[in-house]
C-alpha cells in the first residue's frame, strides 16, 4: 500500500488511516483551558472507500462499522429523506466548520434515524457511531452553498480499528478524524481543480470537522483528542486551538494497561463539572497545579530529546525520574477530582512495587492506565507485565508518536 499526500482525481478505491492517542498529562483540566500533553499511538483506524459504477437504488451508501457491529445500507430515497429532515436555515461553509448550525443539524439527523424502522433497537455505541457518521456526511458534503451529496456515485465505506472502543485510547477521535478526512477528501475532489492535498491546513480543517463529531459523542470535548489524532506526534495543547509540537525523543515507550472496566467519557467530564460547581476555588487550584505539571513536563520532554540526541544516558535517567514525579502527582490530582477507579489505583500501586510509575489516562473511571517505561528498566517491566496479566489486566507495550491522518492507495 502506497502512502500519498495528494490525490488528483477520485480513485475507485482508496483508504485513510488515523492513529489513536494517549493523554500523558492534563486530562480533564484541559477541558477548562489548561495545558495538556498527548501523543499518537501506533494503533490505527482504517477507513476504506470503494465506489461502484453501477447504480443500486437500494444500496446507495453502504456503511460497515464492524467494531460496533453495524452494517447499514441507505437507498437514494433514504438519502433524500435525510436531507429533507435537516431543518437548518443558516448557510455554512465547508471551510468553516464552526459556522455550522450544530444543534439543528444534529436534530435533523436524529429525526431521520428515529423515522427509520431499520435503526430501531440499535445500542448506544451503534447509535452514536451512526449519528456521527451521518452528521459529518451531511455537514461536510452538503453545505447549502455547494450541495455535493446529490450526484455522488454509490459507495461502500468500511471502517475498522485496532483501538478498543470506549477505553480512553482515542477510538472516538480516531473514528471522527477518519470520517472527517474521508468526507473532506470527497468534497475536495468534486470541485475544480480536483485536488486533495493532506497538508497542515487540510489537517486542521479535518480536525475541526472531527471536533464536531466528538461533540456528538462527548458533549463538551476539549479538542485535544481530534488534534493529536489528526496531526500525530507528541503535542502540547491548549483549548481552543493552540498546538505545539514537542520534539519526540525516539523510542519513548509506555505500557498501556487495560483495566477492562468500561466507562463513559461524557459522564466523567460531567462528574468533574459538578464537583467544580460545588467547590469552584478548590477545583480551580487542583487544575492550576495540573497546568504547572504540564508546563514542566513540556520542558522535560525537550530536555529528554536533547539528552537522547547526545546519548547522555545519565542525564536521560535523571530527566525520566523527574518526569515520573510529575506523572505521580498528576494521578493523585485526578484521584482528587474523583475520576480514578480502584482498578486504576491498583495498577499504579503494582507499578510502584517495581519502581515504575503509572497514572490513569483519558477520562478515567476505568479504561486504560499508562506506565512510563524509562530506558534500562526492562527487567522491572517484564515482572510488572506478568503480574498485571496474572491479575486479569490487558497489557501492550506501545511506542509513542508516529504520523497523524494518512492517505493510502490500495
Ligand atoms: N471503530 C469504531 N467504529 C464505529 N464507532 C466507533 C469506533 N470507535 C469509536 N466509535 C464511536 O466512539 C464511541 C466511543 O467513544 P469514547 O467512549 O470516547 O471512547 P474512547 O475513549 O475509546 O474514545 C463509540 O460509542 C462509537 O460511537
Ligand atoms: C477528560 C478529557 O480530558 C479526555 C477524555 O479522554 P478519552 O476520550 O476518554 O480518552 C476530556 C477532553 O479532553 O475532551
Amino acid at each position: 500500500m502506497t502512502t500519498m499526500e495528494t490525490l488528483k482525481n477520485l480513485p475507485s478505491k482508496f483508504s485513510i488511516s488515523v492513529p489513536g492517542k494517549v493523554i500523558l498529562l492534563g486530562e480533564h483540566s484541559v477541558v477548562y483551558g489548561h495545558l495538556a500533553i498527548a501523543a499518537s499511538l501506533n494503533l490505527r483506524s482504517k477507513l476504506e472507500y470503494t465506489c461502484f459504477d453501477e447504480l443500486n437504488e437500494n444500496d446507495f451508501v453502504h456503511i460497515k462499522l464492524p467494531n460496533i457491529k453495524l452494517d447499514i445500507s441507505l437507498s437514494s430515497s433514504d438519502l433524500n429523506h435525510l436531507l429533507t429532515s435537516l431543518s437548518s436555515k443558516n448557510g455554512w461553509d465547508f471551510n468553516n466548520p464552526f459556522n455550522v448550525d450544530f444543534d439543528n443539524l444534529v436534530l435533523g439527523v436524529e429525526t431521520f434515524i428515529k423515522s427509520q424502522t431499520k435503526f430501531h433497537g440499535l445500542e448506544t455505541q451503534q447509535l452514536l457511531g451512526l449519528k456521527c457518521c451521518l452528521f459529518l456526511m451531511v455537514a461536510i458534503l452538503n453545505c447549502p452553498n455547494q450541495p455535493k451529496l446529490a450526484g455522488l456515485k454509490p459507495f461502500l465505506l468500511s471502517l475498522t480499528s485496532d483501538l478498543p472502543v470506549g477505553a480512553g485510547a482515542g477510538s472516538s477521535a480516531s473514528f471522527c478524524v477518519s470520517l472527517a478526512a474521508f468526507f473532506v477528501c470527497l468534497a475536495s475532489l468534486r470541485e475544480e481543480p480536483r485536488v486533495f492535498c493532506l497538508d497542515e491546513k487540510t489537517k486542521d480543517l479535518i480536525s475541526n470537522w472531527a471536533f464536531l463529531g466528538e461533540r456528538i459523542t462527548h458533549g463538551n470535548p476539549s479538542g485535544l483528542d481530534n488534534n493529536v489524532c489528526a496531526f500525530g506526534s507528541l503535542i502540547a495543547f491548549r483549548r481552543p486551538n493552540t498546538i505545539t509540537k514537542i520534539p519526540l525523543c525516539s523510542g519513548v515507550r509506555v505500557l498501556l494497561v487495560d483495566t477492562k472496566v468500561s466507562r463513559n467519557t461524557r459522564t466523567l467530564v460531567e462528574r468533574v463539572a459538578t464537583l467544580k460547581s460545588h467547590h469552584e476555588a478548590i477545583v480551580q487550584t487542583i487544575m492550576k497545579a495540573m497546568e504547572s505539571i504540564c508546563v514542566e513536563a513540556e520542558k522535560l520532554f525537550k530536555l529528554l530529546d536533547e539528552a537522547k540526541k547526545c546519548h547522555s544516558t545519565e542525564e536521560s535517567l535523571s530527566l525520566f525520574s523527574r518526569m515520573e514525579e510529575l506523572w505521580s502527582m498528576n494521578h493523585s490530582l485526578l484521584q482528587a477530582l474523583g475520576v480514578s477507579h480502584p482498578s486504576l489505583d491498583q495498577i499504579v500501586q503494582m507499578s510502584k512495587k517495581h519502581n515504575l510509575v503509572g497514572k490513569l489516562t483519558g477520562a478515567g473511571g476505568g479504561g486504560f492506565a499508562i506506565v512510563l517505561v524509562p530506558t534500562g528498566k526492562e527487567k522491572a517491566l517484564t515482572l510488572l507485565k506478568d503480574e498485571l496479566l496474572g491479575c486479569g489486566f490487558g497489557v501492550s507495550d506501545v511506542e509513542l508518536g508516529g504520523p497523524g491522518v494518512q492517505l493510502h492507495l490500495n
